[in-house]
């Protein structure tokens, strides 16, 4: 076992802005105030879903945001929308100042939030519309940019369909659809994809993707999807308990576990743990159903695969494979919850 307290904050993060960043945070604190208590019960604690955030979101780049449930992801996106006021800290968006002046969001961004509500009466076609004249475009303009994204969304289909009654991939990718419609010069979409199809999510990342070739367009992408997330993000800060843990390339990132290798192993039923090679494996594989993946030095991985092929083991092995890490290993490595958040630690 090794630990390294490494942490890549490679444009991002420390305290001087670069000249290209749209958006300058600094600093930023939040606060939920601690539920009330029922009769007789203890009080929980207050939340601090931000705890000092600073970052810099670079122009035309796609900035994701990983990290586990609860980690404060909507929290900040929130707090750079407008929609949530801080306690303390700085947000720069484009020149302005977003905690004193939190109405000039609507004028800057394209936010799609984790709730649908205010669009679900309208149909598809209207709700894309709508956004459209709300975001300042004549109405032959709002139409149009509503035909082409339904198209290029592959919504053509249901445009007249109320979105309230749609299923759950359709709704979203709907109100994807809008977020889209009148260009702004930063879009923030808090897991856009959810619930949606592989084709659907691949023609959202497309879209993503064309708007920052075609207009420049910077995006901040909150996602749990890392894997599908690393072949469109520039950049990616991992956050935890309310706080930046690691921020860089998708690269930079795996380079923090580059020497390890990734073995997964999926028992036929139960692990064989009399056998004593996998027993000693048990503490350090993380666990899903008949699947253990363990991250390993490539000659300690070698030993294992060694182990398990051709001892006693094999016979309770149904499946085996030795692959490179992904940005998900990182995102696993660092997800401080399981694993601790002052560095990585490898398995
Ligand atoms: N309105 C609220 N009142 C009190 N606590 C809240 C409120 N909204 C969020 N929280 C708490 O703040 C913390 C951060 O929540 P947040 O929604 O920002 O996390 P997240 O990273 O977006 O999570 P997820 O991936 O599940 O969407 C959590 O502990 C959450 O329970």
């Amino acid at each position: 076992m090794r630990t390294g307290a490494k942490q890549t904050e490679r444009g991002s993060g420390g305290k001087t802005a670069s000249s290209d960043a749209v958006c300058v945070v600094r600093g930023l604190v939040k606060t939920y105030p601690a539920a009330r208590a029922r009769r007789g019960a203890p009080q929980g604690p207050a939340i601090r879903a931000s705890d000092g955030i600073d970052l810099d979101v670079l122009r035309g780049e796609i900035f994701g945001l990983l990290g586990p449930n609860g980690a404060g992801k909507s929290t900040l996106v929130r707090q750079l929308t407008g929609l949530l006021k801080p306690e303390q800290g700085s947000v720069d968006l484009l020149g302005h100042d977003l905690v004193r002046h939190p109405d000039r969001a609507s004028r800057l961004v394209g936010y799609l939030g984790q709730e649908s509500t205010a669009l679900d009466e309208l149909t598809v076609a209207l709700a894309a519309e709508t956004t459209g004249r709300l975001r300042g475009l004549d109405a032959r303009r709002a139409r149009a940019e509503r035909d082409a994204v339904l198209d290029e969304l592959g919504l053509a289909p249901i445009a007249g369909r109320a979105i309230k009654k749609l299923s759950g991939g359709q709704r979203r990718l709907a109100c994807v659809a809008a977020a889209l419609v009148g260009e702004r010069p930063m879009l923030v979409l808090d897991e856009p994809t959810t619930g949606m199809d592989p084709i659907a999510r691949r023609a959202v990342w497309s879209a993503i993707d064309r708007r920052r070739a075609e207009s420049g367009t910077t995006v901040l992408l909150v996602t749990h999807n890392v894997i599908e997330a690393e072949t469109v993000l520039d950049r990616v800060a991992v956050m935890d308990n309310g706080r930046v843990i690691a921020c860089d390339t998708p690269s930079g990132l795996k380079a923090l576990v580059a020497g390890d290798v990734r073995v997964d192993l999926v028992w036929r039923d139960q692990p064989p743990l009399d056998v004593p090679e996998v027993a000693a494996l048990q503490d350090a594989a993380r666990a899903a159903g008949r699947r253990w993946t363990l991250r390993l030095a490539p000659e300690e991985a070698r030993a294992v695969i060694a182990a398990v092929t051709g001892g006693p083991a094999f016979a309770a092995l149904d499946d085996f494979t030795l692959t490179t890490p992904s940005l998900e290993d990182v995102y696993l490595a660092l997800g401080g919850r399981t694993q601790g958040t002052d560095g990585l630690v490898k398995a």
